[in-house]
């Protein structure tokens, strides 16, 4: 009922000055404990499937998840983003299934491990998104290769991340071909390399300019201030969740993700959809831990869904809360597809603007 696009909700929170925390889902506890902490708060939601969420749950199970979502919320707008396509087939099967926004990955070929060149990229990247945008769904792209400036390396943890040492020009996002790469190919937002990683392992200590480069942000915002900028690898790893989990018998070693403030120094300066699945799993696995050492006896899988539903559900809402994406849902009137299709075909979504914009 309230599906909207990332590029119109995206418009909307470059018009109102907020960022939207984009959440993975893989099951019912997950889109549930995030529609619960959206409709608290009022915020607009974005639910991103990965390839491996679409194989661990099945396209039907997680569409159909989806539809549940939008029939008990349905003053939430709803974005349904396809996470990391890797090809062509992955993100028109997802605008197949009902997705209104994919993201194609191409700084990475098809295997997710072996980075791309320029070309490759820009290539696929416009070719998903002429084919997108005729339907309406948007299109996300990626330029610069994820990964740590510490050690030159992208993560492999979840099988999708560069194999083998990256140089720091792989590593950070060009600013200038930042510009020409959203001109050429037409995607709705961009995400860019800047030093994070997926997973929990990102920083081994509290990340200064040198690891965290957020100067690319403003480079790029400075060239393109009408640009949707994504921030992958975004979750903040809290001290007290790793805290939390390590105090119910888990062995997570000291680590360091991205500050909840300088996620809010980039929604200043156009990042607009910021990525976290890491610091959901943790909340959610140090409770299922918590009730395996407590409760020793306890074999009702609920009783350690519910308490780890709880814990995500409150992170999301400090994460609606603190991005400023609270207090925005109802005010929204998503636009279906056809709609956004006509904007596209009409020249009014073309990133011409946002670069006209930095002249
Ligand atoms: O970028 C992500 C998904 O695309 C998730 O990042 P985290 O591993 O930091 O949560
Ligand atoms: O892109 C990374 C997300 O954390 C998804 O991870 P996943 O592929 O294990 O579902
Ligand atoms: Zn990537
Ligand atoms: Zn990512």
């Amino acid at each position: 009922m309230a599906r909207i696009t990332l590029r119109q909700l995206l418009d909307d929170a470059a018009e109102h000055g907020y960022g939207v925390p984009a959440f993975n889902i893989n099951n019912m506890e997950q889109v549930l404990a995030i529609m619960n902490a959206a409709a608290a708060v009022d915020a607009p939601v974005i639910l991103q499937a990965s390839r491996g969420a679409r194989s661990y749950a099945g396209d039907i199970m997680l569409t159909k998840m989806v539809e549940a979502a939008e029939a008990m919320y349905p003053q939430i707008p709803i974005c349904l983003h396809q996470d990391h396509g890797n090809d062509e087939t992955t993100c028109l099967s997802a605008i197949q299934i009902g997705f209104t926004s994919v993201m194609m990955d191409g700084s990475l070929k098809a295997d997710m491990k072996t980075p791309a060149d320029y070309d490759y990229n820009l290539d696929i990247t416009r070719r998903v998104t002429e084919m997108a945008h005729r339907v309406g769904v948007s299109v996300e792209g990626e330029l610069g290769v994820l990964g740590s400036l510490e050690t030159g390396e992208g993560e492999a943890e979840d099988g999708h991340g560069a194999e083998g040492k990256l140089s720091h020009d792989q590593l950070l996002t060009d600013p200038d071909s930042a510009v020409a790469f959203v001109r050429d190919t037409g995607v709705d937002a961009l995400a860019i390399a800047m030093g994070t990683s997926h997973g929990a392992y990102k920083f081994s200590r509290k990340p200064d300019g040198d690891i965290l480069a957020m100067h690319v942000i403003r480079a790029i915002n400075e060239r393109m201030p009408g640009l949707h900028m994504v921030m992958h690898g975004s979750s903040s790893v809290p001290q007290d969740l790793q805290e939390a989990f390590n105090a119910a018998g888990g062995e997570m070693p000291q680590t360091w993700g991205v500050p909840i403030e300088e996620i809010q120094t980039g929604i200043k300066y156009g990042v607009r959809k910021v990525n976290i699945d890491t610091d959901c799993r943790l909340a959610m696995a140090a409770q299922f831990r918590r009730v395996a050492t407590e409760k020793r006896a306890e074999f009702d899988p609920r009783k350690f869904l519910q308490p780890a539903m709880a814990a995500l559900e409150a992170l999301c809402r400090e994460r609606f809360e603190a991005f400023g994406t609270a207090g925005h849902a109802t005010r929204i009137r998503p636009v279906p597809l056809a709609g956004m299709a006509k904007r596209y075909a009409n020249g009014s979504l073309a990133p011409r603007a946002a670069v006209a914009a930095a002249a």
